[in-house]
């Protein structure tokens, strides 16, 4: 099937896998196919560091979705280990604050070698974060785009490269950080899938179409019978 290469190299799936032998059928399911792969919790602690290696190896793109967020120190020795991984992007939790953030730069800077420098992006709200729920249970006031967007100036401040956000708040985070502020946008269902726990979504369309940078896809294609087909069905329709 033909398709756009721009297009697929934004679309981050998500290897939401308990073990490595499942990770590996989905990607081998996606052979040719140029998306970026997204490691996270799980499956980094069940397979570790080898398991991105291998992904770097095949010659992918690597988002390691840790959402590290603890005192600057700490973060800053994670961030140091997770670039000698050489992966391409790794995140904190903006709600760590700009010291932390800005400690998780220096750790780029001691676990650099010859690579690449890892984009370090800022997890903002979480997409499965509803109003009522940021409100009632968390306790911050006014609206999820407000505090999405303080939680983006922060990171823009303290220098990281972009952000995670819900591609609804997409607009608002260029408009203020900037075009060349990075939006990670996951809550994306195709028309129709199900929602099952995201709260603020989008369809991957409509989230191109606000400008988000990558779209990042879990259960649609790996729940599915057919990932390959799922994950085609979506590039047909952006
Ligand atoms: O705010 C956030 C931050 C990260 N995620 C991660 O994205 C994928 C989404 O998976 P789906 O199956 O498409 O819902 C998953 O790995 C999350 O940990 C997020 O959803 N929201």
């Amino acid at each position: 099937m033909a398709f756009d290469k721009n297009k697929a190299e934004r679309i981050m799936v998500a290897l939401d896998y308990a073990h490595a032998q499942q990770a590996e059928a989905l990607v081998s399911s996606l052979a040719g196919i140029p998306c970026y792969m997204k490691v996270g919790m799980q499956l980094f602690y069940s397979a570790g560091p080898s398991f991105v290696q291998k992904l770097k190896d095949q010659g992918y793109h690597v988002f390691l979705d840790l959402k590290m967020h603890d005192i600057p120190n700490t973060v800053k020795g994670g961030a140091e280990s997770i670039t000698r991984l050489g992966v391409d992007m790794f995140n904190v939790h903006a709600a760590g604050g700009r010291t932390m953030m800005e400690a998780a730069l220096e750790g780029v800077d001691k676990g650099l070698q010859a690579g690449n420098r890892p984009a370090v992006i800022a997890v903002t709200q979480l997409t499965s974060t509803s109003l009522a729920v940021m409100n009632e249970e968390i306790g911050i006031a006014g609206t999820v785009e407000d505090a999405v967007l303080r939680y983006a100036k922060l990171a823009r401040t303290a220098g990281l490269n972009g952000v995670v956000a819900s591609p609804l708040e997409v607009v608002r985070i260029k408009e203020t950080c900037g075009p060349d502020f990075m939006t990670v946008t996951p809550g994306i269902r195709p028309a129709g899938a199900d929602i099952g726990d995201q709260s603020r979504v989008m369809t991957p369309a409509e989230a191109f179409a606000q400008g988000t940078d990558f779209i990042v896809i879990g259960r649609p294609i790996t729940a599915s019978p057919d990932p390959r087909g799922a994950l085609e069905a979506i590039l047909a329709s952006v």
